[in-house]
């Protein structure tokens, strides 16, 4: 099986991810000799090419739409502002690194943690591969991470994906979008703001089709008035590089052969976890069909002392879920034992402009438990502070059971919508009757002092 020297820990983790770092740190606290090994730079996805790096150029993008609109509100500025993207990147690359020097300096402070280099492989359930090392240890914990999918026909051509459009240092003449969902939309509408024309082309009939569809529709409405194409319904089969520069995007939609051409193509298909580097395999470790570690609400994978936490788990794709992983190991491990998959509450923000901020179901999955539904919704338009602020697109909607009275889920479309729904899941996870929040009182002036107003207009919907 393995030759050579053996070195053994009381924890390996596989990944320098959101669940990984303070799960080393944890580990480390309790006195565990840990072993941490990262392929790449640490921090993940997060920190290196996801959240940070994307919000800051959000920030950007606001910053130029903010300008174009500052007429509006009696602001007299040239209506195009300069865009320097050198400069937008020289500040998006500061934060990031400031974050991963964070986690350097944490890791390095613990004694008890070791910082391995390199890409690790099972040998066998307990030991694992990194260059010429090899490491053992009863307790693995797996924070592998996912990364680009990249669909079949786009595999040759000079395309960017997440990672490589943060490394642009001149705005995109023409973006071409594949996949309107999360990461789509969020670079499409950076990039127009930033001064790129863009195409979205989106296979299924309508955008983020998590979503409900009217919310969807909606979204598209607010993209399209800003300028940006949205192409749905078109599966995109190839891509090709052009000989005279640019590229081309072949796609199906409405039984025809159609084509686009633009200066750069962004793949935005969606994820697919690291998990095939890991060899699993060797491990005996059960992986499911697209590609994730099967675990229970424990994180506990099919073999014994073997853990999968945050994306490559298939149970969440976002960074709190991740963070949540580490948090139900932590009490797993050393806490009451009582955390564990079951509680947590499906939330996420998308991050365009109006924000998407969602909790809990759809309207469309409430309607599939088959229970008597409460629902209500106010459009942004008839609230106080968005008039204010000159931000009135969007709107707030929730559903509630009408016999336990608990709020079932809430999407909050408009200014401030990442914050604001927060609001809503604390009332979810305290398992709260709507009509608690609906008699407080929130301060003035605020969209979440709508909120009891938008309680107090419930009705019941149609299953
Ligand atoms: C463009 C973009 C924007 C996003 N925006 C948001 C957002 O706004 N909000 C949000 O909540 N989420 C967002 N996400 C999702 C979020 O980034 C991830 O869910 C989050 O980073 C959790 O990842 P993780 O901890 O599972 O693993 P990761 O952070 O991906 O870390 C996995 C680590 O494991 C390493 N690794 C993999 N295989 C091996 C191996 N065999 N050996 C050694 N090391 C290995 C990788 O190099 C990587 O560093 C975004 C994602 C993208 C792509
Ligand atoms: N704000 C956030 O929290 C945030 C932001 C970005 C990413 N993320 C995370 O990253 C994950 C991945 O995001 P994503 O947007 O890449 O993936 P996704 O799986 O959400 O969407 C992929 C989209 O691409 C479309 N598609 C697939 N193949 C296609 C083809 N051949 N032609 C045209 N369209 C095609 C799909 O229909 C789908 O709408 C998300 O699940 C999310 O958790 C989160």
């Amino acid at each position: 099986m393995t030759e050579g020297r053996i070195e053994t820990f009381d924890a390996i983790i596989i990944g320098s991810g959101q669940a990984g770092n303070p799960l080393a740190l944890a580990l480390a606290k309790e006195k565990w000799k840990v072993a941490i090994v990262e392929k790449d730079v640490l921090g993940g996805t997060c920190v290196n090419t996801g959240c940070t790096p994307t919000k800051a150029y959000v920030a950007s993008a606001r910053a130029a739409w903010a300008i174009g609109n500052a007429h509006s509100l009696g602001i007299e500025v040239p209506k195009s502002p300069k865009v320097n993207l050198k400069t937008v990147k020289k500040r998006k690359d500061a934060l990031v690194k400031e974050s991963r020097l964070g986690i350097r300096k944490a890791l390095a402070d613990s004694p008890q943690i070791s910082l391995i280099r390199g890409t690790a492989t099972f040998l066998d359930q307990t030991c694992l591969k990194v260059g010429s090392r090899t490491l053992k240890s009863n307790k693995i914990f797996l924070n592998v991470g996912a990364r680009a999918r990249i669909p079949e026909g786009f595999e040759d051509i000079d395309y960017l994906t997440n990672t490589t459009i943060l490394q642009l240092e001149q705005v995109p003449e023409h973006l071409i979008v594949v996949g309107g969902s999360y990461i789509g939309l969020e670079f499409a509408q950076i990039f127009r703001r930033l001064g790129s024309k863009v195409t979205v082309l989106e296979m299924g009939n309508y955008l983020i089709s998590r979503e409900d569809q009217d919310t969807s529709e909606l979204v598209r409405e607010i993209f399209e008035n800003e300028g940006i194409k949205v192409i749905c319904g078109a599966k995109c089969l190839k891509g090709k590089d052009n000989k005279s520069g640019g590229l081309t995007v072949s796609y199906h939609q409405e039984k025809k052969d159609k084509q686009v051409s633009g200066s750069h193509v962004l793949i935005a298909t969606g994820r697919i976890p690291n998990t095939d580097l890991l060899k699993p395999k060797k491990a005996c470790l059960k992986v499911n069909e697209r590609g994730y570690i099967d675990v229970n609400p424990k994180l506990e994978t099919n073999i014994s002392g073997i853990y999968a936490l945050g994306d490559c788990n298939g149970k969440g794709a976002f960074t709190h879920t991740s963070y949540n992983d580490f948090e139900i190991m932590e009490n797993q491990l050393f806490g009451d034992k009582k955390r564990t998959l079951n509680d947590r509450i499906t939330n996420y923000a998308l991050y365009i402009d109006p924000p998407l901020g969602r909790a809990g179901m759809t309207v469309s999955q409430a309607k599939e438990t088959g229970k008597k539904l409460l629902f209500a919704r106010m459009p942004m338009s008839q609230i106080s502070r968005a008039k204010e602020k000159g931000e009135t697109l969007g709107r707030m909607e929730v559903i509630v059971d009408a016999d336990s009275e608990q709020i079932l889920g809430a999407a909050v479309l408009g200014t401030g919508g990442d914050e604001i729904i927060g609001t809503f899941l604390t009332a979810m996870y305290g398992k709260q009757s709507y009509k608690k929040l609906m008699n407080s009182v929130q301060t003035h002036p605020t969209v979440t002092e709508l909120i009891p107003t938008l309680l107090q207009q419930l009705k019941p919907i149609k299953k």
